[in-house]
């Protein structure tokens, strides 16, 4: 595979922005000089660049050096610099924690051989050039020197100023050395392009044929960039181009994804800051749905359950009171009520109801009657309580709370019997 033509003179410009001059703290001062006394070349690199160069104050800072591990190692223990991470050190990062302040994240050059898709053995090097090469995105390569220089090898912030994602050199090689990019190349399209649609097709043509590499890539990984992906711009969108390059079955989804009802939601709906679980179980047809893509995405116990909230509830409920249906799931709720607010908030919002912001001020009522109420009518304490209380708040809520304390413990002998028939059928 030929070499993708590099600029030759990569220094394209001197950035001097307050966001810039912002991140220069005593610690990195301290930093920067150490580099310079043991004659190191250290820059910005990657995503932080890219940010700069938007006028973003970067998140975090990720550095790239000419020296080993092993140089830095020294040369930070001959300086009494303490360094943590050490698991970092294989792929030649090194943290060193300056003043017991601040860390940074410092990477040795290197070139990625001998890939399988997810692990890269690594070489170092001192060319920049070979570094930016290795890296995913043209505007993902570019370096930035701490006196401002900027050093762009694969016309990154030419891509930048056109919003324009491309990988660097061949993106086939690219995405065969981390299938993950595959995402990463959406995820970045949500937050550069202008437009929803306009990959250019042969890019799109090596995702697709490339797609089944993700089938590999572990679902923790996969699940955090699918979900910035469908936080970002144009999510509806960028979610129907997924499914379109046959992507939906390595991670999660059905085969063949409900890309109507995607599209439905995210036209009514996609204004309504839906949770990127709503707007993803768009695609789902079927609570089995539900349980394989929690097993291939490993999602957190309350992204799993609104998943299958939303499948369950997705369908408008009729009643005079268009509420009430979710109001009496909340306060029905086995545990955590305010969590079941929260996944009708969304079902609300997956359905662009007129009722969203009503739903979000009503107050969970205070059920009246009380464990001491129960037994001055002579319930035992204990488990048992808790089961009375329960099906009693079942006839509360479907008398649509207007039961009184009064007049709930006279459904006391009904839930008792209820109770006492139930136990015999057990
Ligand atoms: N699969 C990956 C992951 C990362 N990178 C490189 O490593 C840099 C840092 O990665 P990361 O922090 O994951 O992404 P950022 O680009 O910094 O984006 P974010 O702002 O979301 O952190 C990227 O810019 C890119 O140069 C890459 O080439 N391939
Ligand atoms: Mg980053």
């Amino acid at each position: 595979m030929a070499l993708p033509r590099a600029r030759e003179n990569p220094m394209i410009m001197k950035m001097d922005t307050i966001e810039f001059r912002s991140i220069f703290s005593h610690e990195l001062q301290a930093l920067i000089t150490l580099f310079k006394e043991y004659g190191f070349e250290i820059r910005i690199a990657g995503g932080a660049v890219r940010d700069l160069l938007m006028g973003i104050k970067p998140k975090d800072l990720d550095f790239a050096t000419t020296a080993t591990p092993t140089q830095m190692k020294d040369m930070f223990t001959a300086e009494n610099v303490r360094m943590i991470n050490m698991n970092g050190e294989k792929h030649g990062t090194i943290t060193p924690r300056i003043n017991d302040k601040e860390n940074f994240e410092i990477t040795t050059l290197r070139i990625d051989v001998l890939t399988d898709g997810r692990h890269a053995e690594v070489q170092f090097t001192t060319d920049w050039m070979l570094d930016a090469l290795r890296r995913d995105l043209t505007i993902n390569s570019m370096f930035l020197g701490l006196d401002g220089c900027v050093y762009d090898y694969f016309y990154g912030y030419d891509d930048l100023k056109k919003r324009r994602i491309a990988f660097v050199g061949d993106a086939a090689t690219r995405i065969k050395e981390d299938y993950l990019r595959i995402l990463r190349y959406f995820r970045f399209y949500g937050r550069i392009a202008v437009d929803p649609d306009k990959h250019e097709t042969e890019t799109l043509t090596v995702v697709k044929e490339n797609a089944s590499g993700l089938e590999n890539i572990s679902g923790e990984r996969i699940w955090m960039e699918l979900k910035k992906i469908l936080e970002g711009n144009f999510a509806g969108d960028l979610m129907k181009t997924i499914v379109k390059c046959g992507i939906a079955p390595y991670i999660g989804l059905p085969e063949d994804p409900d890309t109507k009802e995607l599209e439905k939601v995210w036209r009514q709906s996609g204004h309504n800051n839906l949770n990127a679980i709503t707007l993803l179980s768009s695609l789902l047809y079927t609570q089995e749905d539900v349980v394989a893509l929690n097993a291939r995405l490993k999602l957190s116990a309350f992204e799993r359950d609104l998943a299958m909230f939303v499948v369950q509830h997705r369908n408008p409920k009729l009643h005079s009171n268009p509420l009430m249906p979710y109001q009496q799931l909340v306060v029905k709720a086995k545990s955590k009520p305010t969590d079941i607010k929260k996944m009708a908030t969304e079902v609300l919002k997956y359905n662009n109801s007129p009722y969203i912001d009503d739903f979000e001020k009503w107050e969970i009522p205070k059920f009246p009657v009380s464990g001491t109420m129960l037994k001055e009518k002579g319930v035992e304490g204990g488990r048992f309580m808790g089961v009375v209380i329960a099906e009693l708040r079942q006839v509360w809520a479907d008398g649509e709370f207007k039961l009184s304390a009064e007049e709930l413990l006279e459904e006391l002998p009904n839930v008792l019997n209820v109770l006492a028939t139930k136990r015999k059928h057990k």
